[in-house]
């Protein structure tokens, strides 16, 4: 790897040596030996050998967490002791921002204070769970069975073993996602984070050995598909937890449905963005180009297709696509650069290709280029695409690139239809002053999140979720910690 002199000596150390798998509290080969690099997308070096996972380490993993969950001192831990270990991992990762921020960015490309922010989701996560560890109550419910007594209340119980499947476009964030609930509830866990970018979730399992987490309670198996598809398979796990790809959720819970795990699943999305002709439209365009280009457009939730009043069409258009013409794409490391590359070769040939497809169908790139925004690494520029039509791949397809469509409309109803007219439905906007017009069109999007007259609005009190083939469940908030447990109703006669 070529010198970086703005790095940590911590985090010239952790990618000074092979990283291991995490099991059952110690630092292991895999099974079979395998490792696979791990490349920085912004120069297409290696940044280090990571230990690859199989199905027979994802058994080990299994047995481990099995163990920790029957036998081990995790169960029996106190609520009060657990919230205490958990505010304080939230304290650790905190004083570490600077250190896992780079290690973030160097593994998924994004700027440095686009992970610096991740970073601090990740300490607010097990901050705002070790509140609710000690107020995992349950309910008294009244009977009413002629000439008897009964006491009936409900408990919330751990599930048991959890396995957690995520990605690389928040690889701390998405694996804390997993983590801090599961454990909160009294869970233990086998994570798999996803191959491109393992790095940050194996140096916060270093972490929360050393705060005291005891182990097997929380196993980390760097790997590909086929080892989060064993952990899927495998008869030791009670529930998936999983976030990636609509196509690879399918194949998940069609697995899991085998021995009825639970599952929840944070899929992919499609997000309309509506702006109405009264809006704010210096709020709307700025709204309009994070809600595209944010973590260099791959973020589920982002708002990748655009409806505009027609009367203001133009204009919004010029305002976005200025907006994406100032983004300066660059290394994590240049103090100028705002946008990172995609995260792999493969992501940036996707990415490429749906733009390329557009162009060749006749659409019109308002901002952008087909083309790589650089000779080396995986760098895209910010696109906006007008004079596209409903059909286009580039308007039906999840991309998971910088790349926003621009469509006009003239009615309510016709850009309701539009924005409702996917399979997905995870997150959705709308911009007008008039706020009726916002909560009533809100009111008739298909979505699990919309946001009015903002974007990316967001906290780790919020369930997060998808309508339709976006997913099952919601993460975060209480919301999210049932789906972390079981309900268990306990019923005493009283004689
Ligand atoms: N909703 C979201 O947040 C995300 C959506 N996506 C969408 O998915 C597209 C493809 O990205 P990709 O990385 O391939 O996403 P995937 O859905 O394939 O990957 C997500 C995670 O699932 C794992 N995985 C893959 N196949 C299986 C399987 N059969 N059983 C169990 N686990 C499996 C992956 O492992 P590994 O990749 O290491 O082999 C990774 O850890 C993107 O272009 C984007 O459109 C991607 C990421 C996040
Ligand atoms: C509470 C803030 C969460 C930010 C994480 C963004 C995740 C996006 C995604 O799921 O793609």
């Amino acid at each position: 790897m070529s010198e970086n002199p703005h790095l940590l000596p911590a985090v010239s150390s952790f990618l000074s040596s092979p990283r291991q798998l995490l099991i059952d509290g110690e630092w292991v080969d895999a099974k079979d030996g395998q490792t696979f690099a791990t490349v920085n997308p912004a120069t297409e070096e290696v940044l280090v050998q990571v230990a690859q996972a199989s199905a027979v380490d994802a058994d080990r993993a299994v047995v481990a967490a099995r163990n920790a969950f029957e036998t081990g001192p995790w169960s029996k831990m106190t609520p009060r002791d657990r919230s205490h270990l958990l505010w304080r991992i939230g304290d650790m990762i905190e004083e570490r921002t600077e250190e896992f921020a780079q290690l973030e960015s160097l593994d998924n490309g994004k700027s440095l204070e686009s992970a610096r922010g991740d970073v601090g989701v990740a300490a607010e996560l097990f901050r705002y769970f070790a509140g609710w560890a000690t107020k995992m109550e349950g309910t008294t419910i009244p009977m009413s069975v002629p000439g008897r007594d009964f006491h009936a209340y409900t408990r919330r119980e751990a599930i048991g073993v959890v396995a957690g499947i995520v990605p690389w476009n928040f690889p701390l964030t998405m694996a804390c996602f997993k983590i801090v609930p599961s454990i909160t509830a009294g869970n233990t866990i086998v994570l798999k984070p996803a191959e491109q970018t393992p790095l940050t979730a194996l140096r916060l399992g270093e972490l929360l050995l050393e705060a005291g987490v005891p182990a097997g309670v929380v196993n980390i198996l760097p790997g590909f598909g086929d080892a989060g598809a064993a952990l899927v398979d495998h008869p030791g796990v009670d529930k998936v937890a999983f976030t990636g790809s609509t196509e690879v959720g399918k194949k998940i819970a069609a697995g899991a449905s085998k021995s009825l795990k639970k599952v929840s699943l944070e899929l992919g999305g499609k997000a309309p963005n509506i702006i109405f002709a009264d809006a704010d439209l210096d709020a709307a365009i700025a709204g309009a180009a994070l809600a595209g280009f944010f973590n260099e457009g791959q973020c589920c939730v982002n708002g990748s297709r655009l409806y505009v009043q027609r009367e203001v069409f133009d204009q919004v258009v010029e305002g976005v696509a200025a907006a994406a013409k100032a983004i300066k794409v660059g290394d994590a490391f240049d103090p100028a650069a705002t946008m990172g590359p995609l995260v792999s070769q493969e992501q940036h040939e996707k990415v490429m290709g749906y733009v390329r497809g557009a162009v060749a169908d006749g659409a019109t790139l308002a901002a952008g280029s087909p083309d790589p925004a650089a000779d080396n690494g995986y760098f895209f520029a910010p696109t906006l695409i007008t004079g596209v039509t409903e059909q286009m791949a580039v308007q039906t397809d999840e991309i998971f690139g910088p790349v926003i469509t621009a469509i006009p409309f003239d009615t309510e109803d016709e850009v309701v239809a539009a924005a409702n007219n996917t399979v997905y439905g995870l997150a959705a906007g709308v911009w007008s002053r008039d706020l009726s017009t916002a909560h009533r069109v809100g009111s008739r999007l298909r979505a699990g999140t919309v946001w009015l007259n903002t974007w990316h609005a967001d906290d780790v009190t919020l369930p997060r979720g998808g309508f339709k083939q976006s997913g099952w469940g919601r993460e975060l908030g209480s919301f999210g910690l049932d789906d972390y447990t079981e309900l268990k109703t306990v019923i005493a006669e009283l004689r």
